[in-house]
């Protein structure tokens, strides 16, 4: 197992009816910022839960953050926070809104171009202000990680950052606040998660036994729930086991002191930049064509992923993980998740456009290795087609 710091302070208040509690976690005397999007967290009445848990606080409101949040619209809050005295940022939505928060927050306490908190990935961030999340989309783990991705929609870029200083304080996650959730968004919450819980475990072994067992477990219960989840949108049981396996996949616990890949993540993000086709769904592409191109390196991992996830022991090794890369796109278009660029209006003379976008955010050497250059990101494009 390779050294690692583990620390993560997000208070994550679950279960139903918890929004209530948000009045014993903002502070009295603050002047509270709500963020949401587009309109889905009025309609569901989210947001009149959290204005009445908010009592008699100053609260303004900021919403139109979009899917695949827009930089120039964060800019637009960082403006709202300086004019009103804003003092807490409180985030009601999905992984955009949350992202967007994170990247106001830090944004908010900056004082050089904000556009540098992206190419920096995070590192120009030493403060930001405080802020919570009320949860409606099991996806990202944003809720309880500090990490964030903000595309830059004139530059046709969509970066990631990372700080120390911008997990959440706290974290609402009431499963109930899902059932309003089209099946679309449900099953790119599974997938999204899934990838995450790949993108930390099918590397090479580590002897992390925990970690393994752990994601081998996340995985499982996301292949059984996941299309029951968007078969049966108001079972609490299933709501609730995604929720809290999507966080898991992603605050830091299965990827303590094990290597990552996030290889399909990074190309993913080149795909959404060109045409905003939906994250999850990017991957769903990347991911099955990735597993193949990378066979030797993920040899040890494919197997032990083919053994413990699908149950594959039948075969010699490459037969093996060819099984566990079909199990993998099946499970995907279980979904209702298609797996090739071209569902997708991506077709082979489009991925010159992609690589050189890759190629100029500087992800030049990607995976566990460092060994997925552009022109293998090139190779992987092209077999998915
Ligand atoms: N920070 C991280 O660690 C991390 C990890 C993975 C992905 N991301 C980023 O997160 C973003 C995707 O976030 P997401 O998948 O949570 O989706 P999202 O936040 O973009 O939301 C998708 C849609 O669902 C709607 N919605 C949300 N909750 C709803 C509800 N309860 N009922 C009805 N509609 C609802 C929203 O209005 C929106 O239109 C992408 O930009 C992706 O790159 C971040």
């Amino acid at each position: 197992m390779n050294n690692f710091d583990f620390h993560n302070p997000t208070r994550i208040l679950f279960g139903k009816g918890r929004i209530a509690d948000l009045n014993a976690q903002v502070p009295n005397d603050a002047k509270v910022l709500i963020t949401y999007g587009g309109g889905s967290a009025e309609r569901t009445g989210v947001l009149a839960q959290v204005r009445k848990a908010l009592g008699d606080r100053t609260v303004v409101e900021f919403g139109g953050i979009e899917p695949n949040p827009r930089f120039a619209t964060a800019i637009k809050a960082v403006d709202v926070i300086a004019k009103n005295g804003i003092t807490f940022l409180l985030a009601v939505g999905g992984g955009s809104v949350i992202d967007a928060t994170k990247f106001i927050a830090a944004a908010a306490k900056f004082s050089g171009d904000p556009w540098e908190i992206l190419t920096s990935r995070g590192s120009v961030v030493k403060e930001a202000m405080p802020f919570g999340t009320v949860l409606t989309l099991p996806a990202t783990a944003s809720e309880m990680n500090s990490g964030s991705v903000i595309t830059h929609a004139e530059k046709g870029a969509k970066l990631p950052f990372m700080s120390p200083h911008c997990y959440p304080v706290f974290s609402v996650l009431d499963p109930e606040l899902t059932y309003t959730l089209p099946a679309r968004q449900i099953a790119n919450g599974v997938a999204d998660a899934f990838v995450h819980i790949i993108e930390q475990y099918l590397t090479y072994p580590v002897a992390a036994n925990v970690q393994d067992g752990f994601a081998e477990t996340l995985l499982r219960t996301l292949v059984d729930i996941g299309p029951k989840a968007i078969e049966a949108p108001e079972d609490y049981d299933l709501r609730a086991n995604l929720m809290w396996t999507a966080t898991l996949a992603l605050n830091g616990l299965i990827g303590a002191g094990v290597p990552q890949d996030w290889a399909s993540h990074m190309i993913g993000h080149e795909i959404t930049a060109f045409n905003d086709t939906d994250h999850a769904r990017t991957l769903a592409v990347v991911l099955p064509a990735l597993m193949n191109d990378q066979r030797g390196p993920k040899r040890e991992k494919l197997l032990q992923y083919g053994a413990n996830v699908w149950n594959i022991h039948e075969g010699d090794e490459d037969a093996r993980i060819d099984a566990a890369i079909d199990a993998t796109r099946d499970f995907f278009h279980a979904i209702g998740i298609k797996t090739r660029l071209s569902d997708y209006n991506v077709a082979a003379s489009d991925i010159d456009t992609i690589i050189g976008a890759l190629t100029d955010h500087g992800m030049t050497a990607l995976g566990e290795h460092g060994a997925i250059t552009p022109e293998v990101a090139r190779r992987i494009l092209e077999a998915a087609v």
